[in-house]
């Protein structure tokens, strides 16, 4: 197992003045898994995985995300990872097909793979006839299924999703999901962050934060059955209402 460990974090910690945001958290994800890291408001969700993606420095502790480490090969960190959040990573004023492109050519990939790429995500999303109109023109939902694709065009080992699915109906929900899993299907490990606990039941485990420290990570049976809980609904309750921190 020691050397399937794509992320490792031993004591990871972020003070912002007196304020310690994240507190001193150890966690290992393996490769290929979906990792759900959960919290309510203000637990440092975010903040974790920004120091992870090599966005922020830490103040505390150690980690490596694809055995690069986060305070001294960041650059390599972002070579190598995918990263959407909630406000996408998408081009609203250009085409399907020139986000892709960019996305493409910021990667430094060659412009037959590019090609053969774009034409892939077109056909897997139905998006073919869309190719030529403006992003911003697009349902949400698409827009998020092809801010997911476009993360994951450059074929990273690892891709951060920061609330992926925020505001789409469960069935477009569903589908993203779909998504996640032949991801992972392909080798990618996911690590995803969100609010919608029937989507903490896809991950093989999650870790649950409160005021800036880990405070459960197993699997969903096991976390249910060590909070005698029946849903991870009720787990999160469980945790989230120790919580003394608010959210912004
Ligand atoms: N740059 C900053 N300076 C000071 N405090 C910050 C900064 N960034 C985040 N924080 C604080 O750190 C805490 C954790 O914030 P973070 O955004 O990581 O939480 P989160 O779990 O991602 O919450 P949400 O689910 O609302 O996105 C919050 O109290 C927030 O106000």
């Amino acid at each position: 197992m020691a050397n399937d460990k794509i992320i490792t974090a031993q004591e990871l910690s972020k003070r912002f003045g007196h304020f310690t945001a994240v507190d001193a958290i150890t966690f290992d994800v393996h490769k290929g898994e979906i990792f759900g890291f959960l919290g309510a408001n203000g637990a440092g969700k975010t903040t974790a995985m920004r120091m992870l993606c090599g966005l922020s420095k830490p103040t505390g502790g150690k980690a490596t995300v694809a055995g690069f480490d986060v305070y001294t090969q960041n650059e390599q960190i972002k070579k190598n990872i995918g990263y959407m959040s909630q406000k996408f990573s998408l081009y609203e004023d250009l085409t399907v097909n020139e986000n892709m492109q960019l996305y493409g050519g910021i990667y430094g990939k060659s412009n037959a793979f590019i090609k053969e790429k774009t034409a892939f995500i077109l056909d897997h999303l139905h998006l073919e006839k869309e190719a030529n109109k403006l992003v911003g023109a697009l349902p949400l939902g698409w827009k998020q299924k092809l801010a997911f694709s476009v993360a994951i065009f450059h074929e990273p080992e690892i891709v951060f999703l920061d609330e992926p699915t925020g505001g789409v109906d469960p069935v477009t929900r569903r589908e993203f999901w779909n998504m996640i899993y032949q991801a992972a299907d392909n080798g990618i490990t996911i690590f995803v962050t969100t609010h919608y606990m029937d989507e903490a039941e896809y991950c093989n485990r999650v870790s649950i934060m409160v005021d800036g420290k880990i405070e459960a990570l197993d699997t969903p049976a096991v976390l249910k059955k060590i909070y005698h809980s029946d849903s991870m609904d009720d787990v999160f309750l469980k945790l989230a209402r120790k919580a003394v921190r608010a959210g912004d």
